[in-house]
């Protein structure tokens, strides 16, 4: 881990790909003198904590549910839209800690989402080609010339949604909202989608059984009454992010301050690029993803530069191969990197792999190429003796109709009734309940280690 800061100037002497081109430089300067007297978004020592319990899925010891918006958006910063997105995240925790008995370590993509890579630099409908909408923290989604500007003071925008969606959860998670004795409140109004809501309801009559069983006993509660909760997003966009990495006062070390968790996405993870160079440079758990084209080889390197130190739950690889791919592609990675004596974390996006463009022209994915995704990952993984460390999913607290199929049986025909994101096709509320429970059957499989909660992951934590 390099100790010292890059400048933005050596950043971009590397070419940073997925970069805005901003028509005017003296803007993006001012922005950027006033993100660096911002404070920070989150505390280092967070970061540490997260740190340490990314330590224990590395050992095989807890789970990772990391989830939220493809792109988050600043109309989307409402008390309603975080709070169905923390219950969503909620219910599928709940499932998944109580179907698997380990704990299961919650990440958002929250609070910091709002930056866009892309496919294609530009995007045309009928004979006019605009811009692509890169994310609200770069320019408007709006269909014209002016909107798909990139404008440098959406990143104060960022940093001020940002802070707020970080407020709200804070608040929410620490005062009761994720009580566990709220279980039936998170998922009360449901669409009710026979199986998946039935089998919900029931797992929480148990949990509210077993919690009065405890007060019987004489335990407080209170102790189920907090929620350990993180925020991660993709580190995209340079001036932002190197405008909140800070040294921290108490270690006088490097730290990513707009996010506890930060990614490098699969389209700008070059071994000698400015993102790599960025991210090796701070202390926090850092995550990488891996899509089907990447060999051990090239896995091995990125664990070499950004995990030199070899340090527990510092490094965490995210793999998104495809349904079709992950079976033949995810081994040989897997199989690098452990031979080198590496513990990193393994998780699994089952979404980024699967994405396909419907007949009637919607960007979506089918449910059942996910679930075959995750059960690849969980089959490599068993094969291998490694540990199928977590989940990360696009997923949003409201019932939309952009993934095809689970238990509601959404049809193309169908995407079109409420597609909404601004980005990439997200799992509904009942999808994502659903994905917890066939996760949650393949963590019992019998082979998952039981720890004791209370004695080896504090906080208690459901
Ligand atoms: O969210 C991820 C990427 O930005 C997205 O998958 C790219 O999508 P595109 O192919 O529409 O640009
Ligand atoms: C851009 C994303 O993923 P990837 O880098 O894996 O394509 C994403 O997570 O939204
Ligand atoms: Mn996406």
């Amino acid at each position: 881990m390099s100790e010292r800061i890059p400048t933005l100037a050596e950043l971009h002497a590397l070419k940073p790909a997925q970069q805005p081109t901003y028509p005017d430089p003296a803007a993006v300067e001012a922005v950027v003198r006033e993100l660096r007297v911002r404070p920070p978004l989150v505390f280092a020592g967070e970061c540490d904590d997260l740190r340490a319990h990314l330590a224990q899925v590395a050992a095989g010891e807890a789970f990772v549910l990391q989830g939220g918006d493809c792109a988050e958006t600043f109309d989307g910063v409402t008390a309603a839209n975080i709070q169905g997105k923390l219950r969503t995240l909620l219910s599928m925790a709940v499932v998944m800690t109580y179907a698997a008995q380990v704990p299961i370590v919650k990440i958002g993509r929250i609070a910091g989402q709002y930056a866009k890579p892309r496919s294609k630099d530009t995007e045309t409908r009928g004979d006019v080609t605009l811009p692509a909408f890169r994310g609200d923290a770069v320019n408007g989604f709006d269909f014209t010339p002016e909107s798909r500007i990139p404008d440098p003071r959406r990143l104060l925008d960022v940093y001020n949604a940002s802070a707020a969606t970080l407020n709200l959860s804070r608040a929410l998670l620490g005062g009761g909202f994720a009580h566990l004795r709220s279980a039936h409140t998170w998922n009360s109004d449901f669409v009710r989608t026979a199986g998946v809501n039935e089998r919900y309801e029931h797992l929480v009559d148990e949990i509210e059984r077993a919690l009065a069983f405890m007060v019987a006993c004489g335990i407080d509660d209170d102790v189920f009454g907090r929620v350990e909760f993180f925020a991660s997003h993709e580190a995209l966009l340079l001036e932002y992010e190197q405008a909140l990495t800070r040294i921290d006062s108490r270690t006088g070390r490097p730290y990513g301050v707009s996010g506890h968790m930060l990614w490098i996405g699969e389209r700008t993870r070059q071994l000698d690029g400015a993102h790599v160079e960025l991210l090796r440079s701070v202390r926090n758990p850092i995550g990488v993803k891996l899509g089907p084209t990447t060999t051990g080889e090239q896995a091995l390197a990125l664990a070499d530069a950004l995990d030199p130190e070899r340090e527990p739950g510092r490094l965490t690889f995210i793999t998104r191969f495809g349904a079709g791919k992950i079976r033949e592609g995810l081994p040989p990675v897997i199989e690098a990197v452990e031979a080198s004596g590496r513990k990193v974390s393994w998780i699994c996006d089952p979404m980024h792999g699967n994405t396909f463009e419907a007949a009637n022209g919607y960007k979506t994915r089918a449910f059942s190429d996910v679930v075959e995704e995750v059960d690849g990952f969980f089959d490599v993984h068993d094969r291998l003796g490694t540990w199928p460390g977590g989940l990360h999913v696009e997923l949003t607290g409201d019932d939309v109709t952009e993934c095809v199929g689970g238990a509601e049986l959404l049809g193309e025909a169908d995407l079109g009734t409420r597609y909404e994101t601004a980005c990439d096709p997200r799992l509904n509320r009942n999808q994502s309940l659903e994905l917890a429970f066939k996760v949650s059957e393949r963590l019992t499989d019998g082979r998952i280690r039981r720890v004791n909660p209370v004695q080896d992951y504090t906080p208690i934590n459901f």
